[in-house]
């Protein structure tokens, strides 16, 4: 698990030990630099000779990015300097003309950027603001999108992001109109939030933690990012002593005459990630398709540890009724879909709301009518609408997108390595109810009391690592098993 800090914690970790003279800046650029060196190196087989294009802003991140191409200039690269927001910083400018770089006009600039085997953006970092001046905006819209040949010494141009890439908000990961997409981000202290959330993670490529001595103490991270070495550790393994009843019941209401496929999905997920028992509420048609490829399934109502509602458009009395066992009981909930037309203000027990855009954009219209955004804007902020989601219902709201990202009432986030794009496609979303109900069934009465936001990130590992296996909604489930028994014999193994 990696944890990502809000640019303002990062920056107050900072000031003591910039008050006591700590050379961040130098340790910052060596760091910088190495990175840089072993890139080149990889890509091109030196650093000697590579052209290295330096796109330099007025603060401190130019600073990084000007100490760290002088160390380069000095390994014998050829670097040019492009000012870029300003003049940049005195010393580091000095440092880099002393190694031998050029300076750039801005009619050179864009003969230095399509030319440069290696571009090191050092425009903006947590110190910046949102938008950018046009000729600038144009000045990297122009260079990014040129796809003629680069470099001097190959094909392939790198770009690396000085602590953030340029255009991306380090707490937010929001990105403005233009922003610089980097194949690496070298980042200082600790990891910025915005790095490891949609959009920002998206921009800033692969993230290299520079340790330049900070101690992030007590600040809470504002981001826990996910990846596949987190399923094994979070996995609600069966425990010795187990009986069905313990080891969770999950109360399933999916499908209807029409869609009796939803339920058929998020059934056999449910099964194939492991419950005690599962609970079909619904008609004959959606029990049957259920039970004719799960036959321990069990129709009908009974006592459940959790409730998955909403899938394939169930029968809206069922969905109130179970959610009224949830409110006189406590017992968690997964809402998906028709359930989430249900959400009227905040909800009286534990719950996990899985929309995507266009679903959130319905329910935030609900919530908050008149100032809502619409399906665009949330794909263009999705943490700032699942959060206010999650404020709105005190639940936790996992928001499925390309980027699934899962928002806490209280701020904070999880943010699950994306899966594969073979999962845009129909009933997808229904295994993912079925995935996530399961392991709201197995993890209900365990001590202490489970994490919902961690829950739901399991649930988005399991299912992104089910889809690398297949391309269909339909085969998720049994790529699901594969991935969970492999996961119990290592677990045996261990
Ligand atoms: N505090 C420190 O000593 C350290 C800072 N570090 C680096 O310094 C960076 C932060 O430095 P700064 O606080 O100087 O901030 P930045 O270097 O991110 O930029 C601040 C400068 O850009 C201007 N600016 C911001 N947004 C703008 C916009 N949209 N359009 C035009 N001008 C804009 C500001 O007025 C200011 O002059 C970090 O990201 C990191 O790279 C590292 O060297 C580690 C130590
Ligand atoms: N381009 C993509 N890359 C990766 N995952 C995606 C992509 N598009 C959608 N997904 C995932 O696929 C699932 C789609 O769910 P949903 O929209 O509810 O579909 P449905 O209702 O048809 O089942 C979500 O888990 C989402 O995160
Ligand atoms: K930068």
């Amino acid at each position: 698990m990696r944890l990502g800090y809000t640019a303002a914690d990062v920056r107050a970790a900072e000031e003591p030990l910039l008050a006591a003279g700590a050379p961040l800046m130098a340790r910052a650029a060596a760091g910088l630099a190495a990175v840089c060196r072993r890139e080149l190196v990889a890509a091109h087989g030196r650093v000697a000779g590579a052209r290295i294009a330096v796109l330099a802003g007025a603060g401190n991140n130019g600073g990084d990015a000007l100490f760290a191409a002088a160390a380069l200039a000095a390994r014998g690269a050829a670097v040019t300097v492009i000012e870029a927001l300003g003049r940049p910083h005195a010393d580091g400018l000095a440092a880099v003309r002393a190694a031998g770089a050029q300076a750039a006009d801005t009619g050179a600039a864009r003969a230095a950027l399509a030319d440069a085997d290696l571009v090191l953006d050092g425009i903006l970092g947590t110190g910046a603001r949102t938008g950018l001046p046009a000729p600038l905006a144009d000045l990297l819209r122009e260079w990014q999108t040129d796809t003629g040949a680069r470099g001097v010494l190959g094909r392939t141009q790198l770009t690396i992001a000085v602590d953030v890439p340029t255009g991306v908000d380090a707490t937010t990961g929001e990105r403005g109109e233009v922003w610089v997409e980097a194949d690496t981000t070298v980042t200082f202290g600790a990891l910025k939030s915005g790095l490891l959330l949609p959009g920002g993670a998206d921009a800033a490529g692969r993230v290299e933690l520079v340790d330049i001595g900070l101690d992030m103490g007590d600040a809470q991270p504002r981001v826990q990012a996910l990846d596949e070495d987190d399923i094994a550790p979070l996995f609600p393994f069966p425990r010795r002593g187990d009986h069905k009843y313990t080891r969770g019941v999950l109360g399933l209401v999916a499908g209807s005459d029409a869609y009796p496929g939803a339920a058929a999905l998020a059934g056999v997920a449910a099964i194939a990630t492991g419950v005690g028992m599962l609970r079909l509420v619904g008609p004959r048609r959606v029990a049957d398709a259920v039970l004719a490829i799960t036959p321990e399934a069990v129709a009908g109502r009974g006592r459940v540890q959790a409730w998955a509602l909403g899938s394939g458009a169930p029968a809206e009395y069922e969905m109130r009724a179970s959610l009224a066992d949830a409110r006189e009981s406590g017992l968690p909930v997964a809402l998906d879909a028709g359930a989430l037309a249900l959400v009227e203000g905040p909800l009286g027990h534990p719950a996990v709301l899985t929309p995507h855009a266009g679903e959130l954009a319905e329910l935030l219209g609900r919530l908050e009518p008149g100032d809502a955004p619409d399906r665009a804007a949330i794909e263009a902020d999705p943490v700032a609408a699942a959060t206010a989601a999650a404020r709105a219902t005190g639940a936790v709201v996992l928001l499925k997108g390309p980027r699934t990202v899962i928002a806490r009432p209280d701020g904070s986030l999880v943010a699950p390595a994306p899966g594969p794009a073979a999962l845009a496609t129909a009933g997808t979303g229904d295994v993912l109810l079925g995935v996530l109900g399961a392991l709201l069934a197995t993890t209900a009465e365990h001590e202490p009391v489970p994490d919902l936001a961690l829950v739901a990130g399991l649930a988005v590992l399991l299912h992104s690592a089910a889809g690398h296996a297949t391309t269909h909604a339909s085969g998720l489930p049994a790529a699901l098993e594969a991935r969970i028994v492999a996961l119990r014999e290592s677990e045996a193994g261990r």
